[in-house]
């Protein structure tokens, strides 16, 4: 049994205004940080905060505000979404006759940010009653939970209503009864939930991010059918950003949910480049080598990077992430997120918390009191422990159950003095393993009642239902102990709501240390592996047992988090980083030289008589071509060849007297004369140390001083890390070397060259006047001053110069 560990959320940079100097600098803090403690307090801190960004972002655009449409906005008649909040007796919502008391209440806050939130499922699933009549109902879950929580925004939320609604009358009846929640349906078929809701995702995504593999004896079968369960994912995922379109307004930020959604950002980007996208992950993203066995592991990691920002509950699931793009797909990791061409995805945690105050105060109305009353009078003398689970296998149901008849067993003297409360949600019930688990949890219950029973007491009380919020409060506040024993859970909400019902009593919270909560709430609770059944039933003993004072220590530390990191601090974080990133990128491309305006050059080209291009080599007239690296990444290299489609144009114009061609590159003598010996044109080898035109002989402009007794023994290091580094090697050119990595498993790579390096500047180089150049994924070594700049720069300079000629340089 580990206890309490201190709480390892890292705080960051201090952004009640944007440090955006600092930001583009790379100097942000930690890597992937956890954004909560930087969060602006107050509305008015917030406020200020976006009006010095859109200050500074209309300055970026001359004068045109790109960041929010604010002040721009007026609301419908969608009633905000505070009712959630607001009428805490709500548990069914009856569509027609609205029974809320705010339906058409309009929104005094008009000004506020207007937010899209898209997840799978909408907050109300609906049960239709009639041809046009729907009754709804508050969807059960975490992600719902939390985003209900969200009073921030102006925000409409897209989904799935959990229902199938084949004919028109019922949909036009159900878009009207949801448009006065602010929720937007998207309909999805029979045959479409079936492939992509309960296989693709739940199927399949939910337990591989869960650590728990493909299902075993359906693997063939899984196989089999995985391809068409991932087309109907990718048609779903469409589905829903159609519906996004008809709903967006430019300005709006459009975050999507979790993993039913990943290929949503590039859905939305190739509609709209300019649409503000977030994605966040609610599960865990699992290791890199649990990411690679599934065989569309590239296609989504892709269209998740096509979001603006991408969110995790913690550091730990970030750094999986990057590091199943470096490694799969062979990109750049960045301390700011990953890196495609330029194109940076910020990637950061920004673990979720609920809105505790609606906890805190349902305590207070008179009907939890009662719930409580009578829950304290049913169980009195007795303990009372409790689970709140849906019914899923990762939650660890069959563990936690396992454990407390252990306990029973070890400790007969508590037999008839507590009892287990298992709230077991009933979830994904058409998906065959949620099936099984629920008769395996009956099975093993019955068992145990049976065992510890007596005729007027069982030990289990296990419900297969939902209980609605007020019991639920109730029930929390009455506990004495909570049990979460998540086998992995992204955070686990339970944990969290348990905490802030408990300010009177003070109970004991026993929790997985394989729950993201684990990591917030780690100070207080007792952490245990669900997996060690006699380390969880020694730590509900130890529980049960535990002196006041040791309680109120605890609880103090975890009801101080969870007060302090609320539903509404995550959102508001999430999306003000999402704002801050759009600028950044802003500012990014502002210093990328702009494109060439193609109609100017053309028109130039034309009129003149005597003109110089100079052409690069290396991706400028090469073209890429996929290989392999380590463990299969794919990785885009270029091969060093002119493109076959290019080489009639160049001819072209090299036979045009009026037109002089160089090529300039960093490449040596020889791949320049492969490629170009028989055009007639000029070539610049090694960033311009040697020149020639291809009817003449190469001459030199390499300094005649130029020291290069370092080579040999640079060479010796580089051999040395050629020889251990698999796919990595060298190149020994006139005046530099270069050890290229880029074949190389990425991390291993960065690490060799980091030892690299360090024996270079401890040994050979120590004393010479040498260049050390860190490409991204290579290591130069150079005598001083040999650069493309320099040396390409006179060279060319001289040229133009000397053949009096206007230029054009294509890179
Ligand atoms: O919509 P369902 O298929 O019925 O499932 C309910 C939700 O389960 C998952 O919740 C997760 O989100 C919580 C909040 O971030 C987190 O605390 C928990 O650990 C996760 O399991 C799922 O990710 C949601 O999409 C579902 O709606
Ligand atoms: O009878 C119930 C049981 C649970 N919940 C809610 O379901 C959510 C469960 O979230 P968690 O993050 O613990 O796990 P998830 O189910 O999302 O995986 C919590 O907000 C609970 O309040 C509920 O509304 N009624």
């Amino acid at each position: 049994m580990s206890i309490s560990s201190p709480d390892t959320c890292i705080s960051h940079n201090n952004n009640n205004l944007p440090n955006l100097s600092n930001k583009s600098n790379g100097m942000r803090g930690n890597k992937y940080n956890c954004n909560n403690s930087g969060t602006p307090r107050t509305r008015l801190e917030r406020l200020l905060r976006e009006r010095e960004l859109r200050k500074f972002n209309k300055s970026l655009n001359d004068g045109e505000t790109e960041l929010s449409n604010n002040d721009s906005f007026s609301p419908d008649s969608f009633e905000a979404f505070s009712w959630f909040n607001d009428e805490e007796s709500l548990e069914t919502i009856s569509a027609n006759g609205c029974s809320t008391d705010g339906c058409e209440r309009q929104d005094s806050r008009t000004s506020r940010e207007r937010l899209l939130v898209v997840a799978n499922r909408l907050p109300v699933s609906a049960v239709r009653r009639g041809v046009d009549s729907w009754h709804l109902e508050i969807s059960v879950g975490g992600l719902v939970s939390a985003l209900l929580g969200v009073k921030e925004f102006e925000t409409r939320w897209i989904g799935w209503a959990g229902v199938n609604v084949p004919d028109e009358i019922g949909q036009r009846a159900l878009i009207k009864a949801l448009a006065e929640k602010r929720c937007i349906p998207v309909f999805l078929d029979e045959e479409i939930v079936h492939q992509y809701y309960n296989g693709y995702c739940n199927n399949i995504l939910w337990p591989l991010f869960h650590y728990l593999g493909l299902p075993q004896e359906d693997r063939l079968a899984t196989t089999r059918s995985f391809q068409s369960q991932f087309d109907a994912y990718k048609k779903a995922n469409q589905m829903f950003a159609e519906v996004v379109k008809e709903h967006y307004v430019e300005g709006d930020v459009v975050w999507c949910h979790d993993y039913h959604l990943m290929f949503l950002p590039k859905c939305l980007k190739e509609r709209n480049r300019k649409m503000k996208v977030g994605w966040f992950l609610h599960t865990p993203f699992p290791s890199s080598e649990i990411h690679r066995t599934l065989p569309s592991r590239s296609e989504l990691l892709r269209s998740v990077l096509a979001a603006d920002l991408v969110g995790f509950h913690t550091y730990d699931y970030a750094r999986h992430f990057v590091s199943a793009c470096t490694r799969i797909l062979g990109l750049e990791g960045t301390p700011e997120g990953v890196e495609d061409q330029g194109r940076l995805t910020r990637v950061a945690a920004f673990p979720i918390g609920i809105d505790s105050d609606r906890f805190i105060r349902a305590l207070e109305l008179p009907q939890v009191q009662d719930h409580m009353k009578e829950l304290k009078e049913r169980f009195a003398g007795r303990k009372v422990m409790l689970g709140v689970d849906r019914l899923d296998m990762i939650k660890g149901i069959p563990q936690k159950i396992l454990a407390f008849e252990k306990f029973l067993e070890e400790n007969p003297n508590w037999r008839d003095k507590v009892v287990l409360l298992q709230i077991a949600v009933p979830t994904r019930t058409d998906v065959p393993e949620y099936q099984k688990l629920t008769s395996q949890v009956h099975e093993i219950v019955g068992r145990i009642n049976g065992r510890f029973g007596t005729l007027t007491a069982v030990p289990i009380h296990h419900l297969d239902r939902s209980l609605d919020f007020h019991a639920l409060c109730a029930l929390y506040a009455v506990t004495d102990v909570a049990l979460v024993t998540s086998l992995r859970d992204g955070m686990n909400l339970v944990s969290y709501e348990f905490v802030a019902c408990q300010a009177s009593k003070k109970g004991v919270l026993i929790l997985s240390e394989f729950a993201g909560a684990a990591q917030s709430l780690g100070a207080g609770a007792i952490l245990v592996n669900p997996w060690n059944v006699t380390e969880v039933a020694s730590s509900i003993g130890y529980a049960l047992n535990m002196p006041a004072d040791e309680r109120e220590k605890r609880h103090h530390h975890n009801f101080v988090h969870v007060t302090t990191h609320t539903s509404q601090e995550w959102a508001a974080t999430f999306v003000s980083e999402l704002n801050d990133t759009i600028v950044e990128a802003q500012l990014r491309t502002r210093q990328i030289p702009p494109p060439l305006p193609i109609e100017v050059a053309v028109d130039r080209y034309a009129k003149s008589n005597n003109r110089l291009l100079i052409l690069g080599f290396n991706a400028t007239l090469t073209e890429p071509v996929d290989t392999l690296g380590r463990k299969g990444s794919q990785i885009k290299e270029m091969e060093p060849k002119l493109r076959p489609d290019l080489q009639e144009p160049l001819r072209k114009l090299c036979d045009d007297p009026k037109t002089t061609i160089v090529v300039l590159s960093g490449s040596d003598r020889s791949v320049l004369d492969d490629n170009f010996g028989d055009y007639s044109m000029w070539l610049a080898a090694e960033n311009g140390m040697f020149l020639r035109a291809t009817k003449g002989d190469w001459m030199t402009t390499m300094p005649e001083n130029l020291n290069m007794e370092w080579v040999d023994s640079v060479k010796h290091v580089f051999e040395y890390f050629t020889e251990r580094t698999p796919r990595s090697h060298f190149e020994l050119r006139e005046t530099s070397l270069i050890w290229n990595y880029k074949y190389a498993d990425v991390e291993f790579g960065r690490l060799q060259a980091r030892d690299l390096l360090q024996h270079l500047w401890t040994g050979p180089i120590s004393n010479a006047s040498l260049d050390v150049v860190q490409g991204s994924r290579s290591i130069e070594v150079r005598s001083v001053g040999v650069t493309k700049v320099c040396i390409g720069g006179i060279t060319l300079l001289l040229f133009i110069q000397h053949h009096r000629l206007a230029y054009l340089m294509l890179r």
